[in-house]
């Protein structure tokens, strides 16, 4: 024990490097600033009731998308640094140990902890209000998975200040990161920070394909659910199929370092392959996991933005429920180059291809949703249009990447860099951007303000191209990944620049989106009608925001696009819908149980991180514990008096 504290001191006192000291001092501060501001305002009691104990679906998905811009910004940051340093030959201002660390926190951070929170937020935001209920399935499990998601995501970047950040890449393939190369406590950082924050991701897939099979508003058939449940759907599938092979790995990675077992090294009968296997086998699911909703984001706004149905309904399902299954069966082509049989490549090369068709069956459907419609370009309808071109030629070399011969001059190149970019911020990030600010006034009850709006978004479209266009080329000149500096002998000079250009025009997009939440902010626009796009949905069928019961009445929906038929039918006159009653509302109380428990994860994580079986054990027992009293706990629920629903009404709905 006394070694470990021992190597704990000079790990976290003796770093010499000034940029952790910076970062320390900085989080120091701000800590201090954040318990000085809410001891000041006595805001200790509110943030517990409100938000730490809240299960309320909306709440949470706040939590989502605070926490995951936040990440954004530091990925963000690891990306700006990494491309300062690729700017020009020779350049010494990161140093290749440091590099190597800043590449894989930013992998990690920008896929686990910004896509999936970012992509979980809207989950949250839209999905119960969508398929018109008054939460998700399992409330307390929301809650948990939260908290889990948010404990890991801590751990994770807790690295950076204490013990050193892992380095072995996002992917963290042995026998690079088995204790005998990677010695330093950054990869167990890794592996328990993923591990936490992945079993709550389970769990939100397992808690949204409840809610969508059992908790539909009364004539909402399957094939009537709006395109984003359906993409929420598929990409709740691939996760509860993806997420528990990522578990076992990292346990495995785990028993190695920790236990000295055998799994992935070649002595003692084990195989560093089964990793890249088992770890590819969650990682290729993975980026379809984050892609899916992006597609029902689109779907749901080329249709309200082009007002027309979404062309070719049951084919947009089919083909996200084929690009969840068929994800599953192209995992090798991550290592083509890994001395694969042939008749295998040409098996997952072939597979990989087929993806491009149902993919391509979306990309037609949007076009043709648009052609004749009576478009209005906003915010979220240009996100949507500068996704489509970009994803396309994403997608696209993808497939020059399936083709397996050829792979062996792309691979590790700066040819793949570009591609996985392309559809991960041209898809992904796009995707999600536009979905915040379709549903922006829904959450908030305000609008964002437009003009700053159109100047992030062609600062991150124009940033993109003139950012990674030109990888594509500095990878077929044989530029390789992970490369922290290069000669003037290259050749790559100016291509490297013009991509640091671009990287930094990306970031001035993000600070244009900062500047117009604040704006927007302080010259607030109320949204006072619910309903500020023209919505198709459910969710625009009530206030801005939402109140804590989402619908007074559960809502009938009898077509696809419930709402817009029913505005039809309200402006002809025609009534279909009788008044309702309003009835006391049953709802789920509040429970600290999931914040505690996360934290009794993340004293566990920690404790076997620096081999501290003194806190790791008695954070078992937190566990063990916080289970036995969660199972013991028969009525935590409340109902809302029918009176207080209608005065709320009422007041939302400005009639009183
Ligand atoms: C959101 C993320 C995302 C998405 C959607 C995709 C989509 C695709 N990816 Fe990509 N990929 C990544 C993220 C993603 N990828 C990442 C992160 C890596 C690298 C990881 C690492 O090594 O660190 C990677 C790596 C990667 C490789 C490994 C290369 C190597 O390491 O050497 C390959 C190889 O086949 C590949 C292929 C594809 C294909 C075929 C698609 C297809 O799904 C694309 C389908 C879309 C289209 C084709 C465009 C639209 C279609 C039409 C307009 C119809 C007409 C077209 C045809 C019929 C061809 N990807
Ligand atoms: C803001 C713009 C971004 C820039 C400028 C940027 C830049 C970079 C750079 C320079 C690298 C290292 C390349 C190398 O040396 O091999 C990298 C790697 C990577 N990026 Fe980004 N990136 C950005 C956004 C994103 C986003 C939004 C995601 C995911 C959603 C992402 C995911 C990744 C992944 C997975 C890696 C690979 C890490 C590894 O090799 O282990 N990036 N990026
Ligand atoms: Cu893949």
């Amino acid at each position: 024990m006394l070694e470990s504290i021992k190597k704990f001191a000079s790990e976290f006192f003796v770093t010499g490097d000034p940029l952790i000291y910076g970062a320390m001092v900085s989080i120091g501060f701000t800590m201090i600033a954040l318990v000085a501001t809410l001891t000041y305002f006595k805001k200790w009691g509110w943030l517990w009731r409100e938000w730490i104990t809240t299960v309320d679906h909306k709440r949470i998905g706040i939590m989502y998308v605070i926490a995951a811009l936040l990440m954004l910004f530091r990925g963000g940051v690891d990306a700006l640094l990494m491309r300062t340093q690729l700017a020009l030959p020779n350049m010494e201002f990161l140093t290749p140990e440091h590099y190597n660390q800043i590449f894989t926190t930013h992998g990690v951070i920008m896929i686990l902890f910004m896509a999936m929170p970012l992509m979980f937020g809207l989950f949250n935001l839209v999905v119960p209000l969508q398929i018109g209920a008054r939460d998700v399935a399992f409330p307390f499990l929301n809650s948990l998975s939260f908290w889990l998601f948010l404990m890991g995501a801590m751990l994770f970047n807790l690295s950076f200040v204490i013990g050193g950040s892992p380095d072995a890449g996002w992917l963290a393939y042995p026998p690079l990161s088995e204790k005998v190369f990677s010695p330093s406590v950054g990869q167990d950082f890794y592996n328990w920070g993923i591990q936490i924050s992945g079993i709550g991701s389970l769990m939100t897939g397992i808690n949204f394909i409840v809610t969508i099979l059992k908790m539909r508003a009364p004539g909402m058939k399957l094939m009537k659910m709006p395109m984003f449940v359906w993409s929420v759907l598929a990409s709740s599938v691939t996760i509860i199929f993806a997420f528990p092979i990522l578990t076992v790995t990292l346990a495995l990675l785990m028993l190695d370092r920790t236990f000295g077992a055998h799994f992935f090294t070649l002595d003692g009968g084990g195989n560093p392959m089964m990793y890249i296997n088992l770890i590819w086998m969650w990682g290729h699911p993975e980026v379809y996991i984050v892609i899916l909703p992006a597609f029902g984001i689109f779907s749901e706004i080329v249709s309200t933005f082009s007002k027309k149905k979404l062309f070719g309904y049951k084919s947009m399902v089919f083909a996200l429920m084929t690009i969840s299954i068929t994800s599953f069966f192209t995992w090798a082509h991550h290592f083509f180059t890994m001395g694969t049989d042939a008749n295998v490549i040409a098996f997952f090369a072939v597979t990989t291809m087929i993806i491009a068709i149902p993919t391509g069956v979306k990309v037609f459907n949007w076009l043709f949703t648009m052609f004749r419609g009576r478009i209005t370009f906003q915010t979220p309808m240009l996100w949507t249009l500068g996704f489509i071109p970009c994803f396309v030629v994403g997608g696209l070399t993808g497939v020059m990447l399936s083709v397996a011969p050829a792979d062996f001059q792309f691979h590790n190149s700066y040819f793949l860099i570009a591609h996985f970019h392309q559809v991960l911020i041209g898809g992904v990030a796009f995707g999600f951007f536009a979905g915040l600010y379709y549903w922006w006034p829904k959450v908030f009850g305000f609008t964002l303000n437009e003009k700053l709006g159109k100047w992030a978004f062609w600062t991150w479209n124009i940033g993109f191209y003139v950012c990674f266009m030109p990888q594509y080329f500095l990878g077929l000149d044989g530029m390789t990944r992970r490369t922290s500096t290069f000669g003037w002998d290259k050749g790559w000079y100016e291509l490297n620049l013009t991509s640091t250009i671009g990287g930094f025009m990306m970031g001035l997009g993000f600070i244009f989106q900062v500047w117009q939440i604040a704006h927007s902010v302080r010259f607030m626009q109320k949204d006072t009608t619910g309903d500020p796009w023209n919505g198709r949905t459910l969710e625009w069928s009530i206030p801005s925001p939402a109140p804590e019961y989402n619908f007074a009445v559960i809502p009938q929906a009898d077509e696809q696009d419930a709402w817009w038929e029913e505005k039809k039918r309200r402006a002809e006159g025609i009534v279909t819908v009788t008044e309702q009653p309003i009835e006391p509302i049953h709802m789920p109380g509040k429970s600290g149980i999931p914040f505690i428990k996360s934290v009794c994860w993340f004293v566990t994580g920690f404790g076997f991180i620096w081999g501290w079986y003194w806190m790791a054990i008695p954070g078992l027992i937190g566990i063990a514990a916080c289970m036995l009293i969660h199972s013991f706990t028969y009525d935590n629920e409340y109902y809302i008096p029918a009176e207080t629903v209608k005065h709320t009404e009422a007041t939302l709905r400005g009639t009183m």
